[in-house]
């Protein structure tokens, strides 16, 4: 295929607008396989791929379309993640392609994550192409969100497909515009390879395999390569593309988007956003934006059975082996007992593990609150790293501590301005400025922690807004505050996995909700359990759990020995969930007691 009839672009959408039903459309639109033919295949190639544990990624597909110019051209349409977790990732898989696709609901009209995604695809250079999607929606209103577009984003919706992705109607349009506003790539066959890594997975067989985007030159089979960044060197066994099949292929050139294997044994040879040339003829440089990526957020993960302690090592390093972001080691609680800290890019990608561990590893687990990284500056002179509230050095040996902020732009209509302001306040948000998208709706910036957002943040923005609010956010940098840690007391001893960190102005009220909370999620016991919340050894919250009435089964139920069978049974599943932590029984919703709180 001639350069020049080759597109490469993303579909970038704010959630749910349609990105994948459109996507869906586009697959069937083009004729590479027909639509039977393309889901039988694609279920069987997600067979073999799930006896080999991998997830299928449908990252890079190669579309054949005839369009009505006349012309034959190939398409490879290039998935991102779509979540702010994934901010790099997205970025990176934008950086392989030459345009983007914005997909904008009809009835919703911009928001946070519709900009977000234009700002990375602007990074990036790429040609942005408008779509109006859900024309079909009574609620619909084109023409406003046309207008919105020029306004907000600044780019000409003149031209902009009006589509139902769900009907199918006008979705010829997006393609033939594709064709026409989007330019093919531009790379030189004939200079060292530049191929950008955008993705990779891991199959338990091949290896390590790399989703490329070749920028320059060109790679085949017996090149021996190089990773720029990773300085990783192996020899080329296979590649190929994905139509969305599997295909293997001799080479790929300048301009071809797909997939290489070479044994690569680690994931973290092979990370996103590297390029790769080979060692014969070497490119002068990489391609720009690669980073490292860190984790944001950090959790304890501690298994219910401490039996199940190896099979929770082995389940984390399986799933490690398809993401190159999750962290673990090992760390002891005296509460939880041997589990381990781990490192998360976001709350998304949090939940997204525990719950995979879960499910398809099947391992219960007390998850503890998730906590940001803090910088701890000492009186030494010396630098800690925090991720664990209650590894906090003494406070005497503390100069002063810094944490994360990022700068959150939140888009909300207008009636909910009041309330979203106050609660950005509550949260330690400084204001930094307000944008008008049109009559009806705002763009809030505001600079706040992330540990606030890594709070109930998200869930209080969307029941303050009705659900109407988005929220998008980017790391900013750190700044000092005047944090302590905050440690709780159950039954007159330190509960170590239940430390928070706080800031020194909001701990009485947080102290007090956090032990109510706990004083409602804590079933009774036999006997009387104070909790209470402690700064460097001064009790700040208290509150008593109440002793159990003895007998309280035999006066309910007198003789009735298969009810109150039943009543043990259920106690008994409800218990799984606990831990003994010294003679209290805890169960997992109180270690994320402080993520739910309602404060006052
Ligand atoms: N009425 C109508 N509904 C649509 C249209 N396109 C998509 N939808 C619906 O909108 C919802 C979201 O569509 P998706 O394609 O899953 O959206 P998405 O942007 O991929 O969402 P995420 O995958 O969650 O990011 C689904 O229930 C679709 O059926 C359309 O043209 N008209």
């Amino acid at each position: 295929m001639k350069q020049k009839n080759i597109r490469n672009f993303s579909i970038i959408a704010h959630i749910d607008h349609g990105k994948s039903t459109l996507a869906d459309r586009i697959l069937e639109l083009t004729d590479t396989v027909q639509q039977r033919e393309m889901k039988s295949q694609l279920l069987d190639s997600m067979d073999l791929e799930r006896e080999r544990g991998i997830t299928i990624k449908l990252n890079a597909v190669q579309l054949n379309y005839h369009s009505k110019d006349g012309e034959d051209y190939v398409f490879h349409l290039i998935d991102t993640p779509g979540h702010v977790d994934f901010t790099y990732e997205v970025s990176r898989s934008l950086a392989a392609c030459d345009g983007a696709v914005l997909v904008v609901d009809a009835a919703q009209g911009i928001e946070a994550q519709t900009l977000a995604n234009v700002y990375l695809a602007l990074d990036n250079d790429l040609e942005i192409l408008p779509v109006i999607n859900k024309i079909d929606l009574p609620s619909a209103r084109a023409d406003e969100v046309k207008h919105e577009i020029e306004e907000v984003i600044g780019l000409d919706a003149s031209y902009a497909p009006m589509i139902s992705a769900k009907s199918g109607l006008n979705v010829e349009d997006v393609l033939e515009a594709v064709v026409k506003y989007i330019p093919a790539p531009k790379g030189d066959i004939n200079k060292p390879l530049e191929a950008l890594v955008f993705d990779s997975l891991y199959d338990a067989y091949r290896g390590v395999i790399a989703y490329i985007s070749v920028k320059e030159g060109r790679i085949k089979v017996g090149d021996t390569i190089r990773f720029m960044a990773s300085g990783a060197e192996y020899e080329v066994l296979e590649v190929g593309i994905r139509n969305p099949k599997e295909v293997k292929k001799d080479e790929l050139v300048c301009g071809e988007v797909g997939w290489i294997s070479a044994a690569m044994k680690s994931i973290k040879d092979v990370r996103v956003g590297d390029t790769i040339t080979t060692v014969a003829n070497p490119a002068k440089e990489p391609l720009v934006g690669y980073r490292v990526m860190n984790p944001m957020v950090y959790c304890g993960l501690y298994p219910i059975d401490n039996a199940k302690y190896n099979d929770l090592r082995e389940a984390l390093e399986k799933l490690q082996l398809n993401d190159a972001a999750l962290q673990f080691e090992p760390e002891t609680s005296q509460a939880l007992g041997f589990g381990f800290r781990c490192g998360f890019l976001g709350l998304l990608h949090m939940d997204v593990i525990q719950e995979r561990i879960e499910r398809e590893y099947n391992i219960p687990m007390i998850a503890t609150a998730p906590s940001v990284v803090y910088h701890a500056y000492l009186t030494d002179g010396s630098k800690v790293l925090v991720d664990n509230p209650s590894l906090l050095p003494d406070p005497q040996k503390i100069d002063h501590i810094e944490e994360p902020f990022v700068k959150a732009s939140i888009m909300v209509p207008n009636e909910y301005v009041g309330p979203i302001m106050e609660l950005c306040q509550k949260k330690r948000g400084q204001y930094k400025d307000m944008i008008y998208i049109d009559d009806t709706r705002m763009n809030m910036i505001y600079e706040l922690p992330l540990g606030e957002i890594v709070f109930d943040f998200f869930d209080r923005l969307k029941s303050l807004s009705k659900g109407y609010a988005s929220l998008d956010y980017e790391l900013i940098g750190y700044q000092t505050s005047r944090l302590s840690k905050m440690d709780i007391l159950l039954n007159g001893e330190i509960v170590d996995a239940l430390s928070v960190i706080v800031h020194r102005d909001f701990a009485y009220p947080r102290g007090k909700a956090i032990t109510e909370k706990l004083k409602t999620l804590i079933p009774k016991h036999q006997f009387e359990i104070p909790i209470q919340a402690a700064i460097g050894g001064k009790i700040i919250a208290r509150t008593n759990i109440k002793s159990l009435r003895k007998n309280v089964l035999a006066k309910c139920y007198g003789g009735d020995i298969s009810r109150k069978k039943k009543l043990l049974e259920k106690q008994k599943e409800g218990k799984k969930r606990m831990k003994s932590v010294g003679s209290v029984e805890v169960p997992q919703e109180a270690f994320m007691a402080v993520l739910s709180m309602e404060e006052e």
